[in-house]
């Protein structure tokens, strides 16, 4: 399986370029200058020089605060852009694997949200995703969206890098405690995500196979219980620590509104693609003694 991956510096994008060759599969990465989903000509040309059987779009607009400063940006990488993409896919004849967000639903609900559970989001950001989600099934019905959450991992930017990071400054560190989600693996998304690719291409008529999906680690925790877990275990492999203390999120303003409940069921993956990612806390300890590591050995070869 090849398949062509929209993104290249994302955290999905180098985790699926990471754990290709564990699945036998190829993945060639294409982002910007090359490709920019905010001017999607000559798309068509880039993916047909790649040549692939199938297209992740693992790229997009994710500055959640700074998308309430620019939603036409966002719109226009999220939304628009995503639905070029899928055109594209369509015309080429391959299936698109979409990649979206718990922040399309307001977390009002008291349990996980459901596939069909009424989007409704209450960011600019979790607005242009879903419009993004829109756009894609309005253009090609040979796709999966996979709706994830909490995304962490060895790369770029994220929550368990900034927490060990301020662990390294501070005693200290404030966190909300009243925000409910499910921290995911970048590298359990790209395994899961090749697992769905290879069901799509062994059963292109399956309808079934095809549509939204929720994909996250298996259960559930807040911001702050999260953060107590990777300090501990960070403290556990000889790494940095530090106190967490659990704050409101009324007392940690931000530009953008955040779900409450952010956590997604993911039993119709389970039943329908046979894909369950890992708990949380099992997926959380390779990544942080990873980090660990990395920064042992910058301070050591600076
Ligand atoms: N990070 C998270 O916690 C969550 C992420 N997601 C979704 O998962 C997907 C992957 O997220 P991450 O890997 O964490 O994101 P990321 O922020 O690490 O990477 C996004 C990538 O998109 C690229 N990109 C941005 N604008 C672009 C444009 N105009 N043209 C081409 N490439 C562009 C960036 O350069 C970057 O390489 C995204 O669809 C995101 O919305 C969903 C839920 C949570």
């Amino acid at each position: 399986m090849r398949l062509i991956v929209i993104g290249r510096e994302g955290q999905v994008a180098r985790a699926l370029a990471e754990r290709a060759p564990a699945h036998s599969v190829t993945a060639v990465l294409l982002g910007r200058p090359q490709l920019d989903l905010a001017d999607p000509s000559g798309i068509e040309d880039l993916l047909a020089e790649a040549g692939g059987d199938l297209i992740v779009n693992a790229a997009a607009y994710t500055a959640v605060d700074q998308a309430e400063a620019e939603p036409d940006l966002a719109n226009a990488i999220n939304g628009v852009g995503a639905g070029v993409l899928a055109g594209v896919a369509a015309s080429m004849g391959m299936p698109l694997i979409h990649l979206s967000t718990d922040y399309v639903f307001d977390g009002v609900g008291e349990r996980p949200y459901c596939e069909d559970d009424a989007p409704h989001p209450v960011s600019a950001y979790g607005s242009s995703k879903l419009l993004g989600e829109q756009a894609v099934a309005s253009e090609t019905p040979n796709y999966v969206i996979l709706r994830t959450a909490w995304v962490y991992s060895p790369f770029n930017r994220n929550f368990v890098k900034t927490m060990l990071r301020t662990a390294y400054e501070r005693e200290e560190i404030a966190v909300v405690a009243d925000q409910y989600g499910s921290p995911t693996s970048a590298l359990d998304i790209a395994d899961g995500l090749i697992a769905v690719g290879r069901n799509l291409l062994a059963r292109p008529d399956e309808t079934d196979l095809r549509g939204v999906f929720h994909m996250t680690g298996s259960g559930f925790t807040t911001w702050a219980d999260f953060a107590a877990e990777i300090l501990r275990q960070s403290a556990h492999l000889g790494g940095p620590t530090a106190r967490v203390r659990p704050i409101a999120t009324a007392d940690y303003p931000t530009p953008a509104k955040r779900p409450t409940n952010s956590r997604l069921d993911c039993s119709k993956l389970t039943r329908i693609h046979g894909v369950t990612l890992p708990a949380w806390q099992t997926s959380l300890k390779p990544c942080v003694q990873r980090l660990i590591e990395e920064a042992q050995a910058q301070e050591t070869h600076p």
